[in-house]
């Protein structure tokens, strides 16, 4: 048996955090890699490290004199856990002079930022490797360049380049425990590019593959994965098994748990992933696999609070005419790069539905509108901007979709709440709800009612 084990920014966020992970690794012969994250949260009000480089990067590119107290903040973090676990500090001014070396050294902004963002799980798992090794395991930090963490940058992300694979596989049979910053890779001209925000779970997705192991141990700070948000439901279903489609779709629409696209590099393989707690970590778990077999069980697998939605809806007499009208809408938000999420049509209208995070900015809204308005000779403009949308994930919609609508509605009916719009997701494993704000919190809460205390499914 061999894993591979990631562990989140809370499992690394202070120097308490580490000694688990230390035991962790010391009581599982079967790791041979693991994959940290910067240092999280230590408190609700605290500041992940990661957030700290960001605004250290802001901060120099705006030359405010803060960058220095930015740049402090970030030292003294690392300070505080090497001091706790009793290393010679001199590692920490080496991270000082990197941070310093990359603010002058890298002119291209975009690679600048790439760079600082990444500093914060490299220090972390230089960190991590000293401690392990003192504590006498076989533990050897090495950089995601030197394992092979190849990506190149293209549609606003990094994408993983499949020559990765076969690179890290040099590393198959290596004795000692590989020890890895999540997060970033090297594009072929060498620089540092970073993965959206939570990729270091893709790190681990990729660094599994390429050794082959049999596990994928993703360790974070809950017990499972629970059916809705523990943030907003007291004692949610845990969840024991998820299929990779099903993980997907709901960290996509509001599980931040585990990252959307860190299932993506597993997809041709037998590897499992299991999320499990650091502090908790004999018990529980959440398997992630390729296909669960309880489905006729637990036909719905997950309830989700999607986030803030906008819709256009655009009405012109005789739209159904006109072949390729949504085409030309489209090539509207393309432009401005804005994804759209939703396309809810009828005779004479289009709903263009996108999530509300991607238009803040009034002026982004207002250019939409205009042009929208110049482009077409509409009789009609509406825009609505009070939508929330829920998803509803589960394998077993497939063949229970017409009695799911039924319940759902039934559901929404009873408490008064209209549903603005219901969309089935074309992979028939979803549901969207979209309902106006001011009824989100009760249709969540009756949703996750029917679903899981009266089982209507
Ligand atoms: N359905 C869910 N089940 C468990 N945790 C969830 C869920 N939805 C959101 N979360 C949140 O995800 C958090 C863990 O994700 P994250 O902060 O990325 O962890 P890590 O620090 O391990 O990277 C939890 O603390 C919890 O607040
Ligand atoms: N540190 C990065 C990457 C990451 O994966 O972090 P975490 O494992 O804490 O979600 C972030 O905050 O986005």
């Amino acid at each position: 048996m061999k894993k591979t084990a990631k562990f989140g920014g809370s499992s690394v966020a202070n120097a308490n955090q580490i000694k688990k992970l230390t035991n962790i690794v010391k009581n599982d012969k079967d790791i041979r890699a693991i994959i940290v994250s910067a240092p999280g949260k230590r408190f609700k009000a605290d500041i992940k490290v990661t957030d700290l480089l960001i605004n250290l990067y802001k901060d120099y590119k705006q030359d405010s004199p803060s960058y220095i107290n930015s740049l402090d903040q970030i030292i003294l973090r690392y300070k505080d856990i090497a001091k706790e676990l009793d290393l010679d500090l001199r590692i920490i001014d080496s991270f000082k002079d990197t941070l310093i070396g990359f603010l002058k050294n890298i002119d291209d902004d975009f690679y600048l930022e790439n760079a600082i963002k990444s500093a914060g799980e490299d220090f972390n798992a230089r960190l991590i490797a000293v401690y392990l090794e003192k504590v006498g395991l076989e533990a050897k930090y090495i950089s995601p360049k030197d394992l092979g963490i190849r990506l190149e940058y293209s549609l606003n992300d990094a994408k993983i380049l499949d020559i990765s694979y076969d690179l890290i596989k040099k590393y198959e049979n290596c004795k000692e425990i590989l020890v890895i910053p999540g997060f970033f890779g090297y594009n072929d001209e060498g620089y540092r590019l970073t993965f959206s925000r939570g990729g270091s779970d893709i790190t681990g997705s990729m660094v599994a593959r390429g050794l082959s192991c049999d596990i994928y141990e993703n360790y974070t700070d809950m017990t499972y994965i629970y059916s809705a948000n523990p943030n907003m439901f007291y004692n949610p279903a845990p969840i024991k098994n998820i299929s990779y489609a099903e993980m997907r779709e709901l960290s996509y629409n509001g599980f931040e748990i585990f990252q959307e696209d860190a299932v993506q590099p597993l997809l041709d393989t037998n590897i499992e992933i299991h999320v499990k707690s650091t502090n908790n970590p004999d018990e529980g778990g959440t398997i992630i696999s390729k296909d669960r077999t309880d489905i006729s069980e637990n036909p719905i697998i997950g309830i989700s609070d999607v986030g803030a939605f906008t819709s256009f809806t655009l009405t012109e007499y005789m739209m159904n005419r006109k072949i390729g009208y949504i085409k030309n809408v489209l090539d509207i938000f393309q432009y401005m790069h804005i994804a759209v999420e939703h396309i809810p049509t009828s005779i004479d209208s289009v709903s263009i539905l996108v999530r509300s995070s991607y238009i803040k900015d009034k002026s982004r809204k207002l250019s939409i509108i205009n042009a929208i308005n110049s482009s077409f000779d509409l009789d009609e403009l509406d825009l609505n901007d009070r939508l929330k949308a829920i998803a509803i994930v589960g394998e077993g919609l497939k063949d229970k979709m017409s009695k799911a609508l039924y319940i759902f509605s039934k559901v929404l009916d009873d408490i008064n709440v209209n549903i603005e719009y219901i969309i089935q997701g074309a992979s028939n494993n979803s549901l969207f709800i979209f309902i106006d704000k001011d009824d989100e919190n009760k249709a969540l809460k009756a949703l996750y009612k029917s679903i899981y205390e009266e089982e209507s499914l």
